[in-house]
């Protein structure tokens, strides 16, 4: 791969020299500069120095690769020491026997019947919450997104135990925020005001107001996710407990929300910057007419390569945490017991081996005749993979799609050319600034071939 210029190397260095904190100010500053320094000057393997803790960060496809498949299973799931007293006992922070027992069951709430009950809300749901915007000059695309994922998420997986205050729902998506954004503390103990005090406060209103739930969507049989999962059991009969139904419940929703809004947020920057593409994907949404469904959405080639080309750009999980449980060896580097290990997904997303220009928004890569993302079987991740690929990636795929069609086709947007929006890496990767973007309605000439309601 092509080293890191010197300036970008220097920069780095700078920044990991700094004692103990050095490696987070790094990474906060700018994570995928941070990972071509570490792989142009260690190759697969890097140590780096964290608070109390050397990390591992592991590089390039075939190592990633590696700790995921996790053949010789010498690793488990990192994320305890990041996020754990925040989202205990979801699937992701799950290991082993017990995280299989869990999986086995959360999956019969993910078939593919319980997906199409779950997305069949999803347009009008989206088309109601596109109502509430007002189409200006700067104005702010990503809180709007994050605002509309999470009454979306709400919505569709707690169906009529949804947040109905504007209120509440606030609270609870600070309750999120906070919870989130504790992964990037650097001091992980709780002390008023700071980021640790924020999120056990958070982690406390997310249960209350669940468990306050509970009792509702267990006598509802309804079917939202809520209720589906106060039912759900695998062949031996095993169901959860409503501790594990809430935890689930915390993981699932933070789950569903930040990520599809990463992925939505990049799309509207990238067709903003790029009118050709913006103009081809919304005739390819208009050409199914006034209402089309989720399946006809799903088939849609355009949309489908936009979506993957803006989760390689920007991977809205860039790194998986895990922990090795024994000396192992990745790719050729030394990883010795008990060391934390982050698994760089993001980095393998802009590598010149595999794909050309990776700098460049060319969703034309996944075309079939090119298929750069098959240049190696790990060389685009943004759902992980192995016995913790992402559980939710089907319904995702129809949300973003979703979401995106009814977007194209009421609006039109645009950025300033030379706009880069500056990114916030504390935990997952979002715009600090808002993304700003020009948005504009759609004449109704053009619209009124769109998929409203
Ligand atoms: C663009 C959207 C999404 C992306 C990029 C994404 C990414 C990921 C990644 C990278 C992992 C693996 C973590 C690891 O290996 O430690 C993961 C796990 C998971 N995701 Fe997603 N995710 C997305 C959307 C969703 C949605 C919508 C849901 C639920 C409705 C969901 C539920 C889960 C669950 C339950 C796991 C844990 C699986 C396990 O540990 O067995 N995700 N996701």
């Amino acid at each position: 791969m092509a080293a890191a210029s010197p300036a970008t190397s220097r920069w780095v260095r700078a920044k990991l020299a700094v004692p103990v904190i050095g490696g987070p100010l790094a990474y906060m500053h700018d994570p995928l500069t941070l990972m071509r320094h570490l792989y142009a000057r260690y190759g697969p393997v890097a140590p780096v120095s964290m608070p109390g803790r050397t990390t591992f960060f592991v590089l390039g496809p075939d190592a990633c690769g590696a700790v995921l498949q996790n053949g010789e299973r010498a690793f488990v799931n990192g994320w305890e020491f990041l996020v754990g007293p925040f989202f205990q006992r979801g699937l992701m922070l799950l290991d082993g026997a017990e995280h299989r027992r869990h999986r086995r069951i959360l999956q019969q709430a993910f078939t593919r019947e319980r997906i199409e009950s779950y997305t069949a809300a999803l347009g009008p749901a989206i088309a109601d919450e596109l109502d509430g915007w007002r189409p200006r000059a700067a104005f702010p695309a990503y809180p709007a997104l994050k605002r509309l994922t999470l009454n979306l998420a709400t919505r569709i997986f707690m169906g009529g135990h949804r947040i109905a205050d504007p209120a509440e729902l606030g609270r609870i998506n600070q309750a999120f925020i906070d919870c989130v954004q504790a992964g990037g503390a650097l001091l992980r103990v709780p002390v008023a005001g700071n980021k640790w005090h924020r999120a056990t406060r958070g982690r406390a209103a997310l249960e209350q107001f669940l468990t306050g739930q509970l009792p509702a969507a267990r006598e509802a049989s309804g079917d939202d996710l809520f209720s589906v999962l106060t039912r759900v059991q695998d062949e031996d009969g095993t169901r959860f407990g409503d501790l594990d139904v809430v935890n689930h419940m915390i993981f699932l929703l933070m789950a569903a929300h930040d990520t599809s809004t990463s992925t939505a947020s990049t799309a509207l920057y990238h067709l903003g910057r790029d009118d050709e593409w913006q103009e081809r994907v919304r005739e390819e949404v208009l050409a199914l007419g006034p209402d089309p469904t989720v399946r006809q959405l799903s088939e849609l080639r355009d949309l489908d390569m936009v979506i993957k080309e803006c989760q390689r750009l920007v991977a809205p999980v860039p790194v998986v945490a895990r922990r090795a449980v024994k000396d192992t060896e990745v790719a050729g580097g030394r990883i010795p017991a008990g060391a934390h290990t982050a698994v760089c997904l993001q980095l393998s997303h802009h590598l010149p081996e595999y794909w050309s220009r990776p700098e460049v928004f060319d969703p034309e890569r996944f075309a079939p005749e090119r298929a750069e993302d098959r240049s190696h079987r790990f060389a685009w991740t943004p759902f992980g993979g192995g016995v913790h690929k992402c559980l939710g990636m089907a319904f995702s795929d129809l949300e973003v799609r979703t979401l995106l069609a009814r977007i194209l086709a009421r609006f039109r947007w645009s950025v300033p050319p030379d706009y880069v929006p500056p990114m916030s890496n504390v935990s997952l990767p979002y715009p600090r600034d808002g993304l700003p973007i020009d948005l504009r309605s759609l004449p109704v000439s053009a619209s009124r071939r769109s998929p409203e309601r």
